[in-house]
């Protein structure tokens, strides 16, 4: 079989069809003059679980965050379901069936685990009881511990109320921002395990990851981000393969670890 990756197409490896979201040649930034993404493009078709990876500073958040109104896009265009919806307020994004998960300061610590899910269902609370069993059996300790403030919570269990929280309103999108960032190796396995079950489930799904191995072990496919563009594409298991990625991307975390090693070993 060949490969898809690509370092031109940006879309290699895509199904055929009307993507679900779709970024197409995006620029974006937080401050005048200066473009964090200078042309990127994501497509998400429906059912996909597609990545993002990159080195750090390459934009793979802000893309995400361009995607959900969070970050003003100046040129290109962001369309869900064919409709225009660049810069569009996260709120009607999120009653047009897209939720985010931000990396960060994603619970409100004051509030119980049970009163941070039914801030996700605020625009639909009679449908508080039906989706709040969904999101116990896919998390059971939010379930248990329904009562106990968010902010006495560990990393994992926060990332788990944010996601339940996103989950509540039922999306057809999730954006996910780094879900395993700051997690035991462990509980990372268990989020990437969760993230796949949800994306089987039916809900399509971009991550941002880190954890790049990880992450294209899961995901359809993937976009390598790199100083705000484009720089490969594939699918993920191609992408893991490929001399050229492991060159940019993957390549040198296994150099820190084998320079790492070395000097253990003289030590
Ligand atoms: N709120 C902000 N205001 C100004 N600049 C920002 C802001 N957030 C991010 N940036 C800048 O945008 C660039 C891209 O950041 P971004 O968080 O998108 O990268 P990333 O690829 O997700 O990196 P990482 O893997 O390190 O999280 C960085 O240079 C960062 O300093």
């Amino acid at each position: 079989m060949t490969t898809t990756v690509s370092a031109t197409d940006p879309h290699a490896g895509a199904p055929a069809g009307e993507p679900l979201l779709l970024a197409d040649d995006v620029v974006a930034g937080y401050l005048p003059g200066v473009d964090i993404l200078r042309g990127c493009s994501l497509a998400l078709h429906p059912g996909e679980l597609v990545g993002i990876i990159g080195p750090n500073g390459a934009g793979k958040s802000t893309l995400l965050k361009a995607l959900f109104g969070l970050v003003h896009v100046r040129a290109g265009s962001v369309t869900l379901a064919g409709e225009a919806i660049t810069n569009r307020r996260a709120d009607t994004l999120v009653h047009r069936g897209v939720g985010f998960v931000p990396q960060n300061n994603n619970v409100f610590p004051s509030l119980t685990i049970e009163e941070n899910l039914q801030m996700g269902v605020f625009q639909a609370p009679r449908r508080f009881a039906e989706r709040f069993d969904r999101i116990v059996d896919i998390f059971p300790t939010l379930g248990e511990r329904r009562k106990q403030r968010a902010g006495s919570l560990s990393g994992g269990e926060r990332q788990m109320v944010a996601m339940g929280r996103a989950l509540m309103m039922d999306p057809q999108v999730l954006l996910l921002d780094e879900p395993s960032a700051g997690l035991s190796p462990v509980r990372q396995d268990e989020t990437f395990i969760r993230t796949r079950k949800i994306n089987r489930a039916g809900v399509s799904i971009v991550i941002v990851e880190q954890n790049a191995r990880r992450c294209l072990q899961i995901c359809d496919r993937a976009y390598v981000l790199d100083q705000g563009t484009n720089a490969y594409s594939g699918r993920g298991r191609d992408l893991m393969d490929d001399p050229k990625v492991i060159e940019l991307y993957l390549g040198t975390l296994a150099a820190d670890v084998d320079r790492a090693d070395a000097e253990d070993a003289g030590a």
